[in-house]
């Protein structure tokens, strides 16, 4: 059976691979707070022990890193926005840096510390992000290093060198490696979202498949009942589409599946969500509806499948009818006995004598 899609895959945008990117989001955070939860420990002992040695803006600066570091751990816990947190505090962090390295630190030591920056902006922040700050620190040690003088402490000639070196080389490759890093999660993430896709679909019409139903979209009504629920389940079945199929061909058989799918999208609304069920059954979900409104619309739509033409290979006309069970989901929990109400309607609408609506 070869893929056709007819549809516009609006009910596509209802399938996500958010457990992807919370791990991917885990895995900022752990380095983020990591790095917070050491250097404000690191901070507070070396203010501490060195409050006499340092220069005021230094101890001052130490200071206001820790209160920004801390101010952003509360903020995190209450928001959850770690993008903004990442970015103030590595933001700070790289200031602090630039304040340690101007003046030195204890004994002129302040270029060691600097190595890890790199590692965690890149794994918090991302690499355009990573890349300015990191970069903006560099520069900063290469104009405090090299630059006129103006009043920063100097540092030995070798000891420049081979800091501007190594923090180059940590630079670039924690730069490398988060650029793959990302680009390789990124098609991970792609290939995830299109084999969930491609298992949620129907290989024929395109539209959604009972699997969405009952793996996706029920979870998804259960966490968000304001939106879906009370809804409607319309259970719609071609009729006697045996004898088309003998009379016509499969072929034409599978065309007539294609243009009923079409008449789906385009006579419900695109809130509604269209599946088919297996065979020539389909599920049509009117999510807010009650049964009343939703027989006023079944109704409709039966009648505009009657009035519909099509037209085989050798120009014959055909018309098609279809019949309709309907019943009422109040609770997502009841959804498998409202199907079997809608299941018993539709029997009620076959035995009456087919191309009916019948809700129970
Ligand atoms: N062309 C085509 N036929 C299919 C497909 N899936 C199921 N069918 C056919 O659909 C027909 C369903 O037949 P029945 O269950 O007897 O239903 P019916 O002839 O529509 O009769 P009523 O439902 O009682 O009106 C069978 O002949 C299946 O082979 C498909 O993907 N393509």
């Amino acid at each position: 059976m070869t893929k056709k899609n007819v549809n516009k895959p609006n009910w596509l945008s209802l399938i996500n691979i958010d457990s992807v990117y919370s791990s991917d989001m885990q895995r900022k955070a752990f380095s983020l707070f990591t790095m917070i939860g050491i250097s404000i420990v690191v901070i507070a002992v070396l203010v501490f022990l060195n409050y006499k040695v340092y220069s005021p803006i230094l101890t001052a600066s130490l200071i206001i890193v820790n209160i920004t570091n801390i101010s952003c751990s509360i903020y995190f816990i209450r928001t959850g926005n770690l993008q903004v947190v990442a970015l103030i505090s590595m933001s700070i962090v790289c200031m602090m840096f630039v304040a340690l390295v101007y003046t030195g630190g204890k004994d002129n030591t302040a270029l060691y510390w600097l190595m890890f920056y790199p590692v965690v902006t890149f794994a918090s922040l991302g690499v355009r992000l990573g890349a300015w700050l990191g970069f903006t620190l560099l520069f900063s040690c290469i104009v405090i290093l090299y630059g006129p003088d103006f009043g920063q402490v100097s540092y030995g000639d070798v000891e420049k060198t081979r800091f501007i070196a190594s923090f180059s080389m940590v630079f670039l490759f924690s730069f490398i490696g988060e650029y793959f890093r990302h680009k390789s999660h990124m098609a991970i993430a792609d290939i995830t979202l299109e084999q969930k896709q491609d298992a949620y679909t129907d290989p024929l019409t395109g539209i959604a498949n009972r699997r969405f139903i009952t793996s996706h979209f029920l979870k998804l009504a259960q966490t968000r009942p304001e939106q879906y629920l009370p809804f409607s389940i319309l259970l719609i079945d071609l009729d006697n589409f045996k004898s088309l199929n003998d009379t016509h061909g499969h072929d034409f058989g599978d065309t007539v599946l294609i243009e009923f799918t079409k008449l789906l999208e385009s006579q419900f609304l695109a809130t509604a969500l269209k599946a088919r069920y297996g065979g020539e059954e389909f599920v049509v979900i009117l999510p807010q509806v009650t049964v009343a409104t939703a027989t006023v619309i079944a109704n409709k739509f039966r009648e505009a499948v009657a009035g519909h033409v099509i037209f085989t290979d050798d120009k014959q006309r055909i018309s098609i009818t279809c019949s309709i069970g309907i019943s009422q989901v109040n609770k997502v929990t009841d959804y498998d006995d409202s199907l079997k109400q809608a299941d018993e309607a539709l029997y009620s609408a076959k035995a009456a004598g087919r191309n009916s609506v019948v809700s129970n």
